[in-house]
């Protein structure tokens, strides 16, 4: 290792304050810093290190590897992570992998475990088996006494990494534990104490706000008082500091939910139910135009001039709140994005009473999240539910925030390349591009483009029953739980599955049958990300999983994820994209050149030319990226500028 030059390692803990500039200028500045780096002769030597290592450690029995393991603990703590002792630990690592999981790792995962231990953002495409890669990063980490935290984007993906990967650990006698939502504070606070911890992205950070909020040095009795009413008497669990994170899918953690952030909530006063339905009720007599105007591409709703008038009018008698002028726009203004921005079934399911929100980017539920002043409230009397409690908001913090908090962080996804400069801007860490361990053999064929969804029903339906009847398994991925159900009703009798926010807990159930010659599965975003669909030996010969898109995403990344199902590890395979000018994520980014498009002429009934398709999305999704990195500057500064007042008074940020 000496003689490469080896990735830095620990990079040291940076908290860039964002500027006014940079929200206007983010886009710009990031295309000056370079994209992903492809891997270097160093990297290949050092892999080639690792295996020729390795050779000598297949005559040790379990315990003799357990007590070299433990050997090289004192190398590692003196030489650091970028010492030769590294090249011992994964030559380790991968024998264990051996003899527990029954392969050894391949050059380019060493490679990446490299990248992710000296902190760097690392793309690995699509199934080329990052969670044994993160092994490597994370022994080696403990074994330098390092609390290592394994981050996961779900439960489902935690659980399968946990209990994939711990086999390893205990051959090398490494502690290790799983966090999950439920589990019961005395277990929790066991956990943290682990030596690799696998956890959930949500399930860590509220831990963190938990846990900060209990410190008596660094919050008001009164907060600490309302939080014990907002969590019962349960006694709040502290991630015991933050030291190294491997961050899986980072991508989707620090860009696609970065606007959001995690936040702790009391029980506050009570939206009235009659108040969201006069709202909703006055909301109902406005015109989009004349009274207000929807941004659909930002999501926003205006009242206009005309629109504050006829408010003003309408609710003439109405006392309390309404005789506020911004009170109740405000009210009004939930008022209509409850009926014009979240729809159900796309932005929220309705089960047992409730209203769960529905993760756009993952397609899951977001269990106990509620939208914030009063709109939660709104939807549930659109809905014709029980009200519930409003909160008030006593903690929060964003993904991009708390991750900064770490002393380092790697992290990895198949699909860093496009947001690779913007990444690399705010967390000033390098990209590394990983090859493919094996050629590709996904086949990409033409997009179909229709005028309206129907016909493009019609044809998926027709498409995927021609494959399965070939022996191909078939994953139709869509956008949001109606149009996944929609397909499942046009599918008729066709043997199918359907995996969506509604099914969560037949998940393992359904990827574990989605690979099976003939099989179609429906799936919302769930089955993007880290799904691992194994094809059975027919379907693999039958040419592997064919995956359809029936709808592009705003962002490109996510519409590779699910391609990415396909053609993973060396195995056959094709994706292809049946969509409509009359998609939702075309309509509101590319509208303009949707209604250009279905001027075009076209022999085929319902059709348009697919030349089409390329540059409608390119232009849809470049404008919703472009939207994306300008809030994410925006909540960023916003943070920076929260710690900085907690700073001031008194509040340490850690
Ligand atoms: N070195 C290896 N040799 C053989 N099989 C491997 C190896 N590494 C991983 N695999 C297998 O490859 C498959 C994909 O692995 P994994 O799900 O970790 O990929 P991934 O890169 O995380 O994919 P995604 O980007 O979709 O999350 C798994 O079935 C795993 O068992």
């Amino acid at each position: 290792m000496g003689r490469d030059r080896a990735p830095t390692a620990c990079p040291e803990r940076r908290h860039p304050r964002l500027k006014w500039w940079d929200e206007a200028a983010l886009v710009a500045l990031t295309r000056l810093h370079p994209r992903a780096r492809p891997v270097s002769p160093g990297d290949w030597r050092f892999a080639g290190r690792v295996i020729r290592r390795g050779r000598r450690l297949a005559d040790l029995d379990d315990a003799a590897l357990q007590k070299a393991a433990q050997a090289l603990r004192p190398a590692l703590l003196e030489q650091g992570l970028t010492g030769p002792a590294v090249t011992d630990s994964f030559a380790l690592v991968r024998e264990a992998t051996f003899r527990t999981l029954g392969y050894r790792h391949h050059k380019v995962q060493i490679m990446g475990a490299r990248h992710i231990l000296a902190g760097h953002l690392t793309e690995m495409a699509t199934g080329e088996g990052k969670t044994a890669t993160t092994a490597l990063a994370a022994c080696t980490a403990a074994l330098a006494g390092v609390p290592t935290h394994v981050v996961t984007v779900n439960e489902y993906l935690r659980e399968r990494d946990y209990e994939t990967l711990r086999p390893i650990y205990d051959l090398l006698g490494l502690s290790s534990a799983q966090v999950a939502p439920d589990t019961d504070p005395a277990a929790k606070a066991e956990a943290y104490r682990a030596a690799i911890l696998h956890v959930s992205n949500t399930t860590l950070v509220f831990d963190y706000l938990r846990g900060r909020l209990g410190r008596d040095d660094l919050v008001s009795p009164q907060r600490r008082a309302a939080m014990r009413l907002a969590q019962g008497a349960a006694p709040p669990v502290t991630p015991p500091g933050l030291s190294f994170a491997i961050v899986d899918e980072v991508d989707s953690i620090l860009i696609d939910e970065a606007q959001t952030p995690l936040i702790i909530a009391a029980p506050h006063q009570q939206v009235g139910a009659e108040d969201c339905a006069l709202a909703l009720s006055v909301a109902r007599g406005l015109r989009q135009g004349a009274d207000f105007t929807i941004r659909a591409d930002a999501r926003r709703i205006d009242l206009t001039d005309a629109g504050r008038q006829r408010v003003a009018r309408a609710i003439d008698a109405a006392a309390g709140l309404w005789t506020i002028p911004r009170a109740r726009e405000e009210l009004i203004g939930h008022a209509l994005s409850a009926l014009h921005l979240h729809h159900r079934d796309q932005h929220y399911i309705v089960t047992e009473g409730k209203v769960q929100i529905v993760d756009e980017f993952t397609g899951r539920v977001l269990a106990d999240r509620q939208w914030q002043a009063g709109l939660h409230q709104m939807v549930e009397v659109k809905e014709g539910l029980t009200v519930s409690e409003a909160r008030r908001t006593l903690a929060q913090i964003t993904y991009q925030e708390f991750f900064r908090r770490y002393l380092w962080f790697g992290g990895m996804s198949g699909t860093l390349s496009e947001v690779g400069r913007e990444l690399s801007r705010v967390y000033d860490r390098p990209i590394a591009r990983i090859p493919t361990n094996r050629r590709l053999r996904r086949r990409h064929f033409r997009t179909r483009l229709f005028r309206g969804e129907p016909r493009k029903i019609a044809a998926i339906v027709a498409r995927a029953r021609r494959m399965a009847r070939k022996g191909r398994p078939v994953l139709i991925g869509t956008r949001s739980v109606d149009v996944s159900e929609r397909i499942s009703v046009a599918l008729g009798a066709h043997p199918h599955q359907v995996l969506n926010a509604r099914q969560d807990a037949e998940e393992a159930r359904i990827i574990a049958t989605a690979g099976v010659a003939g099989q179609i599965t429906i799936a919302t975003n769930m089955a993007g990300r880290g799904t691992d669909i194994k094809l059975s030996d027919a379907a693999r010969q039958a040419g592997g999983l064919h995956v359809i898109l029936s709808e592009f995403h705003e962002s490109r990344r996510i519409d590779r994820q699910l391609m990415g199902r396909a053609g993973r590890q060396g195995d056959p395979g094709s994706t292809e994209a049946f969509v409509a000018v009359t998609d939702p994520v075309l309509r509101r980014f590319a509208g303009g050149l949707c209604a250009f498009a279905r001027l075009m002429p076209w022999p085929v009934p319902g059709r348009l030319p697919s030349i089409l398709a390329t540059p409608l999305r390119r232009s849809a999704q470049a404008r919703a990226e472009r939207l994306g990195a300008r809030n994410r500057a925006a909540t960023l500064r916003r943070s920076a500028r929260l710690a900085d007042l907690m700073a001031f008074t008194g509040h340490r940020t850690q």
